[in-house]
């Protein structure tokens, strides 16, 4: 088992990364101090339900945890008010109080949704995150937790941070292939705003990783979790440093919004945003060479590089202008100046952005 340390003083929490971790769940109630008085909610999608719900119900079981559990329909769509509203249902049902814990067990959508459940119910109470998606390494970890509106991602949320992060990697192994590309694309990510020799290495071991082979996954999973680890104990709240994890989010969101949610996957969405924050970079005066490698990597990791030529341009701008990173006029654009290393550009004009989009529309 591989252990990090996300550092927030009082806040601090392990993540926890190995196989065969969910039997482990009680044990790793015990040992985080969750007591066993108070019933603990489960929340989970039918996909990761079916799959892993009862083994994580057990092994609470065994450590002596009252379970209740609520299952959501899978995907994006869940991370709605009114599923939230559904969860609280759910939370009071089962006998919620302020000593109990709220547990996400799938991947971002679920983890999102229940933090949210977790950070407002009762004005706050504890929170577990077991991932169960590639992507989920980085939605697992950092306490931004959220649902969406019908104009824009993420818009309702808070902070609210889990008291650890149990990462069972075999939980992987039943990922449909789309969903284990979506994910690689935020591992990438990592790599992109810290760590050059990183991307080298996605790059080289693609298709181990696409294949999940399991000692190259848990490093890549290990690493994604690092960076994120290093800029969220920086600043948890986002005043500066950690907007750099929104590399391709600025387009990437308004996508996900202005598509349907669900249509285009967060990890796609995303590798179109980055590929379109790499062309912003040249257009800047950043070496070419950070667009051609961007694209290039995507390409390999079967991840689209374009935007869909039927989404409209003005409504994609439109969305962006919605966005949390739209600030007193301007949009702030997360741009690479380097493989590896990224800047926060406050002064991206609204123009500029419109051509990004008209070119990534046409180079599908
Ligand atoms: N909070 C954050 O910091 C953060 C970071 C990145 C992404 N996100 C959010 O995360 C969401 C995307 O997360 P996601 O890609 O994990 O999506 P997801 O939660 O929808 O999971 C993807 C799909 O995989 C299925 N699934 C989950 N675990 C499985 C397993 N082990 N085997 C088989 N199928 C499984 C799910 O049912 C779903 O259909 C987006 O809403 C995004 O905004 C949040
Ligand atoms: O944790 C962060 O900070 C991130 O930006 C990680 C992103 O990958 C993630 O998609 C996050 O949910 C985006 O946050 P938002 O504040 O742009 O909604
Ligand atoms: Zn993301």
């Amino acid at each position: 088992m591989r252990e990090l340390k996300v550092d927030l003083g009082e806040r601090s929490y392990p993540i926890y990364i190995g196989e065969g971790l969910l039997q482990e769940t009680g044990v790793m109630f015990l040992k985080h101090g969750i007591g066993t008085k108070s019933p603990v909610l489960l929340v989970t999608d039918e996909t990761a339900g079916e799959l892993y719900l009862r083994k994580v119900e057990d092994a609470l079981a065994k450590s002596g945890y009252r379970t209740g559990s609520f299952i959501v329909k899978a995907g994006e769509r869940s991370k709605s008010l009114s599923v939230l509203e559904d969860a609280v249902t759910a939370a009071l049902e089962a006998g919620l109080d302020r000593h109990s814990a709220v547990v996400a067990l799938g991947g971002g959508v679920v983890g999102d949704l229940a933090g949210f459940v977790a950070a407002t119910y009762m004005r706050g109470i504890k929170f577990v995150q077991i991932p169960t998606t590639i992507l989920a390494h980085d939605s697992s970890v950092g306490g931004k937790v959220a649902v969406n509106h019908p104009l824009a991602k993420n818009i309702i949320g808070a902070f609210h941070q889990p008291e650890f992060v149990l990462y069972d990697t075999a939980t992987l192994k039943t990922l449909p292939e789309r969903e284990v590309r979506a994910g690689l694309s935020e591992v990438i990510k990592h790599g992109l705003i810290w760590n050059a020799e990183f991307v080298d290495w996605c790059e080289i071991h693609a298709e181990k990783l696409l294949s999940l082979d399991p000692e190259s996954l848990e490093y890549a999973l290990y690493e994604g979790c690092r960076v994120k680890s290093i800029v969220v104990s920086q600043d948890e709240r986002e005043n500066g440093l950690r907007a750099i994890l929104n590399l391709g989010h600025t387009i990437g969101h308004a996508l996900e919004a202005v598509a349907g949610y669900g249509e285009l996957l967060h990890g796609e969405a995303i590798a179109i945003g980055m590929v379109g924050s790499a062309r912003l970079a040249a257009k800047l005066g950043h070496p070419e060479e950070i667009h051609a490698v961007t694209k290039r990597i995507f390409m390999k990791y079967g991840l689209p590089t374009s935007i869909p030529s039927h989404l409209d341009t003005e409504a994609i701008l439109g969305a962006m202008m919605h966005d949390k990173k739209f600030v007193e006029g301007t949009m702030v654009f997360i741009i690479p100046t380097a493989i590896g290393t990224v800047e926060i550009n406050k002064n991206v004009s609204t123009a500029l952005v419109r051509e990004i989009v008209e070119e990534l529309k046409e180079e599908g």
